[in-house]
């Protein structure tokens, strides 16, 4: 398993150092986790832990006069004093080591050039012992108070804890099933015992999104009310469909003009239509993904646009959201494995993060090995990974199934090596026939996955083939999207309309007369294994 000794080596631990400390992670001996608690006092000085108790003492229904963002602010207590900045990630020589940006600043590059990150306090969260994070977390799940009801903000204090609940826009994003693939690990993956599938998908708009969609349109929201009054005339984004979806619909619940750049014909009709329905402004460019986000980070940086991919560091704390609640699911054991898809490559850093920040903190004591699947057809990290991280190269991304990964240069790409080598982790590729079989074979078990949570179970029959993976290991593969948002791909394969594919676990429709005769013969012929 991925150890303490190897995480520390990272460079993420420069997020979680003390503000004024010089010392990368003050915490790393556990000292203060020894400390004796305090708990009364400490539970006072957090507004969010005094919603939460008053949730449970509270027997009674609100007033009928008074919504869910009213009581929460009636109910909010004394602020607190978690907060979380910008620093430059990973930081680099060049690096000025006091370099910082509060998250009210609109910036998304380091003055090197390169990535930011946000790092959190974590001597103020540590001020409480894994236990007390647990049972909060726990405490709000299922719950409709505003705004813990989200899977995301459940956990508000490791995500923004700045941010005043009145500015949270939510549409109770998370909380996402996590699927015991029992006959898909047991008949197909040589007698996996421990198989889950986190389904990230089934969400608000269908894909995993939404969980780092919400943070960043609320930070948007705050920071163009009253008092900052920031003259953010709209966000925009690049998308391969899941982003886009994602942005459109948090903007038009929060009333914030959406601008999404799609590669024409590049992405499914379900995605394309979201966008619309909510009312963006779509640009349907003749370019790849790659081109649309050259020209999104052009344009942001000349209009009053703020720009919503995944290079702004603000998406990844919601979606490391989706490791806390793995955790919290399985009453905060760790996994042996996580395996997720990745293009741009946000995501796979987003998991690492939440993990890493729950081993720090002491909800967990060790976090799990990380395995990025791509498409063989866009799969710019893989060659790097089998380069032995030596020199990477950007690739023009050809055309897959998994349309959402079709990314040749991911802007986080940097972020995903800190991530893999943090976590003995592993890089594996599917190929086209590949992830559909796979993504084939997890709906013959009753899921109705996308092509991109094939190719992270691909990389499970790989590394099951190989033995890296045992029969035994507890190992969940991240469903990235909801499959109804690709059905067209499902459709060609079922019907064996894909050219040099086998389409082996096909399964059309049977044609049949409208007659009696007709449809015993064909009845009969199946249940004899005939057909
Ligand atoms: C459905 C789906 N799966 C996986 C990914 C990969 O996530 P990331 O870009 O963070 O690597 C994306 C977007 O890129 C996506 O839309
Ligand atoms: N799959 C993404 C690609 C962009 O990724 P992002 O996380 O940087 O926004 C999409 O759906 O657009």
């Amino acid at each position: 398993m991925a150890t303490a000794a190897a995480a520390t080596a990272s460079s993420l631990s420069l997020l979680f150092a003390h503000p004024h400390s010089s010392n990368p992670r003050p915490f790393a001996g556990g000292s203060h986790l020894r400390r004796p608690l305090r708990a009364a006092p400490h539970r006072a000085r957090c507004a969010s832990d005094a919603a939460a108790a008053s949730t449970t003492a509270t027997k009674h229904r609100r007033p009928a006069e008074e919504n869910i963002r009213e009581e929460a602010a009636r109910l909010r207590g004394p602020g607190n004093d978690f907060s979380a900045w910008y620093v430059p990630f990973p930081p680099t020589p060049e690096d000025n080591p006091n370099e910082r940006y509060s998250l009210d600043e609109v910036v998304y590059r380091s003055s090197s050039g390169g990535l930011l990150d946000v790092c959190h306090d974590m001597e103020a969260l540590a001020r409480f012992p894994g236990s007390y994070w647990r049972d909060l977390f726990d405490s709000r799940v299922g719950r409709t108070t505003w705004p813990y009801g989200s899977g995301v903000w459940s956990k508000k204090e490791f995500v923004l804890p700045e941010i005043d609940s009145d500015h949270i826009v939510s549409l109770f994003e998370g909380n996402s099933n996590l699927f015991w693939a029992e006959r898909l690990g047991r008949e197909h993956l040589g007698g996996m015992t421990d198989l889950w599938v986190k389904h990230c998908g089934i969400s608000h708009t269908g894909s995993f999104k939404d969980l780092g969609m919400t943070v960043l349109v609320s930070q948007v929201n705050r920071l163009r009310r009253a008092p900052l009054s920031r003259p953010i005339n709209g966000v925009g984004c690049a998308s391969t469909g899941d982003t886009s979806a994602a942005l459109s619909a948090y903007c038009a619940a929060a009333g914030i003009p959406a601008i999404v750049f799609l590669p024409a014909d590049r992405i499914s009709l379900q995605q394309l239509i979201q966008p619309i329905a909510n009312g963006a402004t779509v640009l349907s460019l003749d370019t790849d993904f790659d081109g649309c986000m050259r020209l999104i980070r052009e344009v942001t940086a000349e209009l009053p646009i703020y720009l919503a991919n995944s290079l702004n560091s603000l998406r990844l704390e919601g979606q490391k959201t989706a490791a806390i609640e793995i955790l919290q699911q399985f009453d905060w054991q760790v996994p042996d494995w996580v395996i997720v898809p990745g293009g741009n490559l946000g995501n796979i850093y987003a998991f690492y993060k939440g993990f890493e920040m729950c081993r720090v903190l002491g909800l967990v004591d060790r976090v799990p090995r990380l395995v990025c699947a791509q498409a063989a057809n866009a799969n710019p990290l893989y060659r790097f990974y089998k380069s032995g991280w030596t020199e990477f190269q950007p690739r023009v991304a050809e055309t897959t199934f998994a349309s959402a990964i079709q990314i040749g240069d991911p802007v986080s790409v940097d972020r995903a090596v800190v991530a893999l080598k943090a976590t003995d982790g592993i890089v594996e590729e599917a190929t086209e026939e590949e992830l559909m079989d796979a993504m084939s074979l997890a709906d013959r078990t009753g899921m109705f996955a996308c092509p991109h949570t094939g190719v992270a179970l691909a990389a499970l029959f790989k590394l099951r083939d190989q033995r890296i993976i045992g029969p035994n290991d507890r190992t969940v593969v991240v469903s990235t999207a909801h499959g109804l948002k690709f059905t067209q791909s499902k459709i060609d394969y079922h019907d064996r309309n894909i050219k040099d594919m086998l389409c082996q676990y096909a399964n059309p429709p049977i044609n049949v007369k409208a007659d009696f005769a007709s449809v015993m013969d064909v009845l009969q012929n199946k249940l004899n294994g005939k057909i």
